[in-house]
């Protein structure tokens, strides 16, 4: 049971800005893309919820084909994007609602389930509040809130610490913790290499659209013949030589 990804061509029109990604992630892992700015994260991501289409390659979930059943494959899986994405004209509420009825969620128990999370995130007060009032990072809490509603089996979370608080990260991680421990299997990107090492499993190290390296941060200490190095000295280290 796993996101796979393989053999993976893509970028934007007949751009190819990833050349061959191949990479899984098992259920109930959290595994950590790392790559300098441009090197293809989101690139990839986009390509994993279906928004770019594969020049070659192909991307399953759990067996199931994003190419040959997109419905079916969608539904199981949330995205936090980077850039916080709402609708001016809807309220925290209305965001809500909208997320419980594209996952048809039963609504007692998702409504449970969201003031849970609204109170973690210290937004419970303000179900009746437009986006354009929202700070930066009250903005970027309601889209984790609303991608940690449905219980999916892939969970893809791009650059999640910018513009967070110290609390509101920690609250975050915990978060990613409970859903691995569910079964959900995560896919983060992020710069954030310290944390990274911290949380994540494993990693896919990317650079100019491929895979330099993956592996538990071991396999990579190993990889790189560094068995003392932190995830940032390899990094550094394999997109230098
Ligand atoms: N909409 C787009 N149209 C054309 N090229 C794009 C587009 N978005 C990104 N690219 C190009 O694709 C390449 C990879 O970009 P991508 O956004 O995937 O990088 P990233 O690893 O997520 O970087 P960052 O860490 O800066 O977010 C870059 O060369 C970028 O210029």
């Amino acid at each position: 049971m796993s996101l796979e990804v393989e053999h993976l061509v893509g970028g934007y029109s007949s751009l190819p800005v990833l050349k061959d990604i191949s990479f899984e992630v098992k259920q109930g892992t959290l595994v950590g893309l790392i790559g300098l700015n441009g090197a293809g994260k989101s690139t990839t991501i986009n390509h994993i919820i279906g928004l770019l289409r594969p020049q070659k390659g192909s991307i399953s979930l759990n067996g199931v084909s994003l190419q040959n059943a997109p419905a079916a494959y969608k539904k199981k899986i949330a995205y936090i994007p980077e850039i916080p994405v709402l609708y001016d004209e809807l309220t925290l509420k209305e965001h809500l609602e909208l997320t419980m009825m594209a996952y048809k969620l039963e609504q007692k128990q998702a409504w449970d389930h969201a003031l849970r999370l609204l109170k973690i995130f210290r937004l419970e007060k303000k179900l009746d509040w437009f986006p354009i009032n929202f700070s930066k990072g009250m903005k970027q809490k309601v889209m984790i809130v609303c991608a940690m509603l449905p219980d999916v089996d892939l969970l893809l979370v791009d650059e999640p610490f910018l513009g967070l608080d110290p609390l509101a990260t920690r609250d975050l991680l915990n978060l990613l913790a409970e859903k691995k421990e569910n079964g959900t299997a995560i896919l983060m990107s992020t710069h954030v290499l310290s944390t990274a090492q911290e949380v994540c499993d494993s990693f896919v190290m990317i650079d100019e659209g491929q895979v330099l390296a993956d592996g538990t941060f071991a396999d990579l200490r190993k990889q790189s013949r560094q068995p003392t190095a932190s995830l940032s000295e390899i990094y550094l280290d394999m997109t230098q030589k």
